[in-house]
């Protein structure tokens, strides 16, 4: 401070000359000058506050004031501030609303432990909201919303009320999901009314077990009632999909801290503006996901279930708190809604190259989407879930989901770096006292996640938009260890293995596994599909050929043998592959023809030793890999039944090239 240049001004000080009577100098504790007589420290101006909650209040700065009104455009333009507060809550409070007493629940916004006193009612000021209501013990209390809390906000709301979670020593919000770790495919529910019966993929195959409106409504009240019967709630008011004329907006009521951040990072982030003119949300996801779900209500066979109602616009989760359902549950929404408007959801990764060129990634879970569409060398658009409309593609979340187990800082870089503060791990293992991850461990899961804002990776596109692809590169991790490294693909083979949707990774952690288990998936994501896959299908053949892709099928997995004998093909060859594809190199490559599966390989690709590049080269069993080829080639063929009375499109043609793309032995 200026007026205070004296570093020592005030400080105990040994005095000088006059001893005292043990000859050591006399201390002396005042200030040389002035004289005061009384000791006190002034290095500082004091503070003027009366009392420590008063200092705190100095420590919050109110946020950054909302935009100007006269340059609000939309809905909420002509209110003022408190006006809107009233609306979003009015608004939260309709979502919220029991069906059966149609009333909202009475709502305050904030934290209620900032907020010691119960607020009356009668002279409510504008940051409460009171309904109407029928007397019930719940419409007494108040709940209390949390909404569009920042990352640290939701941060200390975890570690204060969530058990199991703690800031790892890189800054992120370390979490647990609970007694699921995955998603339950198998609890998914979707309503069968008289539209999405026509619509909708139902039966053998399909992904959507139905469940009637009614017992949708069942466990909707349920997820509701428990969720206003907490004494507080988050609501997060987000986007999907980058492409502004399809944006559509999702609200997200969840009991915890970690859902919200989750979708905070996962889901678009609006700016201020885009929050004020928000609306009403075009979805709604309740997640009352610590309460189970009624063994005794009609369609239900665990205590876990995940309703789909695209009726109401509305999804349900009781019985699982693994994050994963909601970005996944959404991406079902997405891929009934987008395909209504001739936009083609895929499950996939997506990148771009300096010069426009534009990837897509199809794959499984843990065959490679996110690690190789995070590409330092490249964009990245999105790791996971992409429309493909008539202006090229655009990513449908705000963020990406890696895969940590066995991450390295040196094999992945971009991800690992993503591991900061703001970033949700799940179900990771950390020394107690360091908090350094062990990435290795697989005590609570072997499905460790991290999930991020996609611009924590460097360089990620902003917006999430691109042109056209002319790569769609289908990744399979193939444990048996047959399938070539890289192979090109003529447009009925990209269908034909889009439409299987192939991987087999190795059962897992279990003791004794030794053989792989095949998986086959239709368009990389039947679990997510809500319509028939050929429609899909029908959608890539036409916007591949029309605007020229070319297609590849990359193993990711096994080479040199099976799971057991053989080991995972290095990252690093697989990156050269990938390399390889993008820069033109394997377009104007040699090829020859592999027997069975009929895939033409190139003889060689930069940075890949060639004799891994014909998978009969690196098995010392010759007649074990004949062997395993025609096994693997039997699965296909096996799966493949289902789809052989389906027309893919509208020609008939294309439809008989693809079941002629399929293994031939
Ligand atoms: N050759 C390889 N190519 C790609 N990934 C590899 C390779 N070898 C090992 N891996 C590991 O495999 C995993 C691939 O997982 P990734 O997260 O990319 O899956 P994903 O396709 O994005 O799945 P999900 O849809 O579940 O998110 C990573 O852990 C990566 O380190
Ligand atoms: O949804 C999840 O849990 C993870 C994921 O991306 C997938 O399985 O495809
Ligand atoms: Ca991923
Ligand atoms: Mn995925």
């Amino acid at each position: 401070m200026a007026s205070n240049g004296n570093g020592n001004a005030g400080g105990v000080t040994p005095g000088k000359g006059s001893g005292g009577r043990n000859g050591l100098p006399k201390i002396q504790t005042q200030k040389r000058q002035g004289g005061s007589g009384v000791c006190h420290d002034d290095s500082s101006a004091p503070v003027n506050v009366q009392t420590i909650d008063e200092l705190h209040s100095l420590q919050r700065k109110k946020s950054a004031p909302t935009t100007p009104l006269d340059g609000v455009q939309g809905v909420f333009a002509n209110f003022t501030e408190e006006e809107r507060h009233k609306q979003q809550l009015q608004s939260i409070s309709a979502s919220l609303a029991s069906l059966t007493r149609e009333t909202g629940p009475k709502l305050v916004r904030g934290d209620p432990a900032r907020r010691p006193e119960t607020p009356r009612v009668v002279h409510a000021p504008d940051h409460y909201f009171t309904p109407s209501f029928a007397a019930s013990d719940s419409s007494l209390k108040f709940t209390h919303v949390l909404y569009n809390l920042s990352p640290a906000e939701l941060y200390e709301q975890a570690i204060k009320y969530e058990k199991g979670s703690f800031i790892t020593s890189s800054g992120a919000l370390a979490t647990l999901s609970g007694a699921k770790t995955g998603r339950a495919p198998k609890d998914k529910r979707v309503v069968r009314d008289d539209v999405t019966e026509d619509e909708l993929w139902w039966g053998k195959g399909s992904p959507n077990i139905e469940m009637d409106e009614n017992t949708f409504l069942v466990n909707r009240e349920r997820a509701v009632d428990y969720l206003n019967s907490l004494e507080k709630v988050f609501v997060n008011d987000q986007f999907l999909n980058w492409d502004p004329e399809n944006r559509i907006k999702v609200r997200i009521v969840s009991a915890r801290a970690y859902h919200s951040l989750f979708m905070h990072n996962m889901c678009i982030r609006p700016s201020a503006e885009e929050l004020e003119n928000f609306g009403t949300p075009d979805f709604t996801i309740y997640n009352a996901g610590q309460f189970p779900c009624n063994r005794y209500t009609h369609y239900m066979t665990s205590s876990t279930s995940i309703d789909l109602n695209l009726g109401r616009r509305e999804m349900v989760i009781l019985g699982t708190q693994y994050a994963g359902e909601m970005k996944k549950g959404l991406f079902g929404v997405m891929h009934y809604l987008m395909p209504k408007r001739q936009i083609l959801s895929l499950h996939s990764g997506c990148n771009m190259g300096k010069d426009g060129d534009v990837a897509l990634f199809f794959g499984l879970s843990g065959t490679g989407k996110t690690t190789l569409s995070t590409d330092h060398n490249r964009y990245l658009i999105g790791d996971d879930e992409h429309c493909w409309s008539d202006k090229g593609v655009s990513n449908i979340e705000g963020g990406c989901y890696a895969k940590c187990i066995d991450l390295s800082r040196e094999k992945e870089p971009d991800i690992w770096n993503a591991i900061k503060f703001g970033t949700v791990l799940e179900n990771v293992v950390f020394d107690e006292h360091t908090r350094e991850v062990d990435y290795l461990d697989k005590s609570v899961t072997e499905n460790t996640r991290a999930a991020y804002p996609i611009e924590y990776i460097p360089n990620a596109k902003i917006p999430c938009v691109g042109p056209h692809p002319k790569n769609v590169i289908l990744l399979a991790c193939d444990a048996f260890g047959v399938l070539p490294p890289v192979s090109k693909l003529s447009l009925a083979q990209t269908m034909y293995h889009f439409i299987s949707g192939y991987t087999a990774l190795v059962a897992g952690t279990e003791e004794g596994v030794k053989e792989p288990r095949a998986t086959f998936s239709a368009c990389f994501g039947a679990a997510f599909i809500m319509l028939h896959p050929t429609k899909y299908a029908a959608m890539l053949a036409t916007k591949m050929e029309k605007h020229g892709a070319t297609g590849w099928l990359v193993n990711t997995g096994w080479s040199g043998g099976s799971y057991g004998s053989g080991s995972r093909m290095k990252l690093a060859y697989t990156r050269k592959i990938i390399d390889a594809i993008h820069s033109g190199e394997l377009l104007t490559a040699n090829y020859k023809k592999t027997e069975v599966f009929g895939l033409e390989i190139p003889t060689e690709v930069e940075g890949v030793p060639s004799e891994i590049l014909d998978p009969v080269n690196t098995w010392s069993d010759k007649k074990a890999h004949k062997e395993t080829l025609l096994k693997l080639g039997g699965l296909f063929k096996n799966n493949f039944e289902v789809f052989v009375n389906h027309k893919i499109g509208k020609d008939d043609k294309l439809t008989q090239e693809i079941l002629a793309a399929g293994p031939n032995f």
